[in-house]
């Protein structure tokens, strides 16, 4: 495979859709639908960034072979309609991730970002940084974003102290995913980040709270199916329309916890995707597990009644 040109580094902004990982009813990759996909967020969420195969894309769950292909795939299908394809690389095995990164780098992705392993998890901010930092390595002119979620990594160091003198380890550092509720360890990160970097937030329950201490964007799941909901809340947000901004915001509060009383996980959120998309993006893979037909169908009408068809 050719190695491609180094993507443009253009600041990142706005909102980026973490995708699902669509798969055949057999529970193999469906790539044909990948196409689709990429068409309905531009067009029907005026969503213009992706991140692949992160928590959403159930990355962890995924062979490196079937990642690969992914975001081979992702990044083909995206050419001319997405403004960034960021792959998450993030794998327990540090020779795994710096094969993702290196992989990224040649299939054309503007960016990649790491999670903190979990299995072995960093004893201090300063060991990840050094795992982040090999990773970087391999893939050392590439866009790079520390993906912070210590609720599902149980690696409870501050971001902000991950980002302290980062780059100078990584020089293409370019920002944190920042997904988790802690808003002071947040502002902290927005408080020193350089003006090169993004910091985006993704917890979208409460994105508004994140665009008052200057959030740059956003990555999230929901942003797959309320994209368009969302762009005209970050709009009246610029705007100072508080109220308009809010109550987009308080009707993504009142699904996500409508459904979690019926247990939301990624798979019952890519059943509600695919039933609101008409894409088929399949069953999650164990140990996800569908949800009840019953509890998936009260989402989705949920899901109509708070945002219906214009
Ligand atoms: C734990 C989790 O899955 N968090 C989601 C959120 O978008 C989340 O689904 C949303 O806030 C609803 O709770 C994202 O932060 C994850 C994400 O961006 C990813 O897929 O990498």
């Amino acid at each position: 495979m050719s190695v491609m040109a180094p993507a443009a580094d253009t600041k990142l902004t706005g909102l980026v859709a973490a995708t699902f990982t669509p798969f055949t009813t057999q529970g193999e990759l469906n790539l044909s639908e990948i196409g689709r996909y990429i068409d309905y967020l531009k067009e029907k969420q005026g969503v213009n960034n992706i991140f692949v195969n992160g928590t959403t894309g159930e990355g962890m769950s995924l062979s490196v072979a079937e990642r690969k292909m992914l975001a081979e795939e992702w990044c083909k299908k995206a050419k001319g309609k997405m403004d960034q394809v960021i792959v998450h690389v993030g794998c327990m095995s540090l020779k795994d991730s710096q094969e993702l990164a290196h992989h990224a780098a040649q299939i054309g992705a503007e960016g990649i970002a790491v999670i903190a392993p979990s299995f072995f998890k960093p004893s201090s901010a300063d060991v990840l940084k050094k795992f982040l930092q090999e990773v970087s390595s391999s893939a050392p002119t590439l866009p790079f974003y520390y993906y912070h979620i210590p609720a599902v990594t149980g690696v409870n160091v501050l971001a902000r102290d991950v980002l302290e003198d980062i780059e100078t380890l990584i020089p293409s550092f370019r920002g944190v995913k920042f997904s988790a509720c802690d808003l002071m360890d947040f502002g902290q990160c927005i408080s020193y980040s350089a003006p090169h970097w993004s910091v985006l937030y993704g917890v979208d329950e409460q994105l508004l709270a994140s665009l008052a201490f200057g959030a740059n964007g956003a990555v999230g799941s929901t942003y797959n199916y309320v994209g368009s909901h969302v762009n005209k809340l970050i709009t009246a947000f610029e705007k100072g329309d508080l109220v308009q901004a809010r109550n987009i915001q308080f009707k993504i509060q009142e699904l996500i916890s409508f459904a979690k009383k019926l247990g939301f996980d990624v798979g019952v959120n890519k059943q509600l995707m695919s039933e609101v998309s008409g894409l088929r993006l399949g069953p999650p893979r164990l140990p996800l597990m569908l949800c009840p037909p019953a509890n998936a169908v009260s989402i989705a009408q949920k899901y109509h009644s708070l945002f219906p068809e214009p």
